[in-house]
């Protein structure tokens, strides 16, 4: 990826300026906590970390977490696995290519909103197999298992990549269990609809590139899952749109911390009480950038909906129930292809007469 071909030249309106500010006061949240049971179980501390979460979605829609109890080792693991993959030859890497077919794998030209994104790609699922709806029609009833392609080298990175799983679920179930509770809920009230998850991870490099001014390693976007635990190297690159004043941040790197971000799926749980925020990624002509974002989804058959309890006359639900497997496929199938139609978005089972943001 040297030449910028013109499917990843940005419209105007989302051309990076290339001073962004360093963001100030974005909530870095300590999760030590939770991995002392004799703090977890003190009514104080546990309702203090509540209210920073609460805060933090509701002001933010992201924070940071450090001491998670992530091992460093497995962090370490998939990121080093990460980059030799990278390294590789792209007909190495192509054997384990995405494609209609094969959901997961490797990709070098996605598209977000349909603009080719300046990166290459490898994503596996957290469960093995995942059930899929076979298509986003909805007429079409056909189930899919999908099952992971890792490559032949490095050999490491399969074990590293299920290992890295493992540890990014619990710490994804304690931090949703924490929302839940922030929102007023019984700590296990979203956990019945990870059953069967679709949750997959995406491991990202975006090469140098001659022209950062004019193209984006991630078009911004909001994340259409419940919630996405984003690893991200040294180098930088990760914005976030305030909330406040609509202002591009940059989230500065704070080694072995993860950048959490309420996705669509909570915004429409929450009946807006959260709301998933825009980001994007801008690239450098410099260094190379890795990330690693965990899309923790649920499984393909929920309805996504406002949660009952959080419903009420005066607050009437924002928005009608849809099939997340669908929604998924249908977002995925925009993914692949540039087209000239707009991508799905929950706005678009936003119920009418409810303000629209
Ligand atoms: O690489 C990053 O920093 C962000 C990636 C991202 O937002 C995504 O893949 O959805
Ligand atoms: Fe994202």
């Amino acid at each position: 990826m040297s030449e910028v071909d013109s499917a990843s030249i940005q419209e105007l309106e989302h051309r990076p300026k290339l001073n962004v500010v360093e963001a100030e006061g974005i909530p870095l949240i300590d999760l030590s906590p939770l991995n002392h049971p004799e703090f977890y179980n003190d009514p104080g501390v546990l309702n203090s970390l509540i209210k920073e979460i609460g805060d933090a979605c509701k002001n933010w829609g992201f924070f940071q977490v450090i001491n998670h109890g992530v091992p460093s080792e497995v962090q370490n693991g998939i990121e080093t696995a990460a980059r030799k993959f990278f390294a590789l030859e792209t007909e190495e890497k192509r054997k384990v290519r995405r494609d209609e077919n094969i959901v997961y794998g490797y990709y070098a030209a996605e598209n977000t909103k349909n603009v080719r994104d300046w990166k290459e790609v490898f994503d596996f699922t957290v469960e093995n197999p995942t059930l899929l709806p076979a298509s986003h029609k909805p007429e079409d009833e056909e189930i899919q298992e999908v099952r992971n392609h890792w490559p032949e080298y490095p050999p490491e990175l399969r074990e590293a990549g299920e290992e890295y799983a493992r540890a990014l679920e619990r710490l994804s179930y304690k931090l949703l269990e924490l929302i839940a509770l922030s929102l007023g809920l019984p700590e296990k009230r979203f956990n019945g609809f990870f059953q069967g998850q679709t949750s997959f991870i995406r491991l990202n490099h975006y090469p140098p590139c001659p022209t950062p001014d004019l193209v984006l390693g991630v078009t911004p976007h909001k994340d259409a899952g419940a919630l996405t635990v984003l690893a991200q190297d040294d180098v930088g690159g990760f914005d976030v749109k305030r909330k406040s004043d609509g202002e591009w941040l940059r989230v500065k790197p704070v080694p072995y911390s993860y950048i959490i971000n309420v996705g669509d799926i909570i915004q429409v749980w929450s009946n807006d009480k959260y709301e998933s925020v825009e980001h994007r990624a801008m690239v450098n002509s410099e260094r190379e950038r890795f990330s690693i974002p965990f899309f923790f989804n649920p499984a393909h058959d929920v309805m996504v909906k406002p949660l009952e309890e959080l419903i009420s006359e005066e607050s009437p639900a924002k928005y009608k129930a849809y099939n997340w497997g669908k929604f998924y496929k249908a977002k995925k199938a925009t993914n692949l292809k540039k087209l000239d139609v707009e991508n799905i978005q929950i706005h678009h089972f936003k119920l009418s007469g409810s303000s629209d943001k």
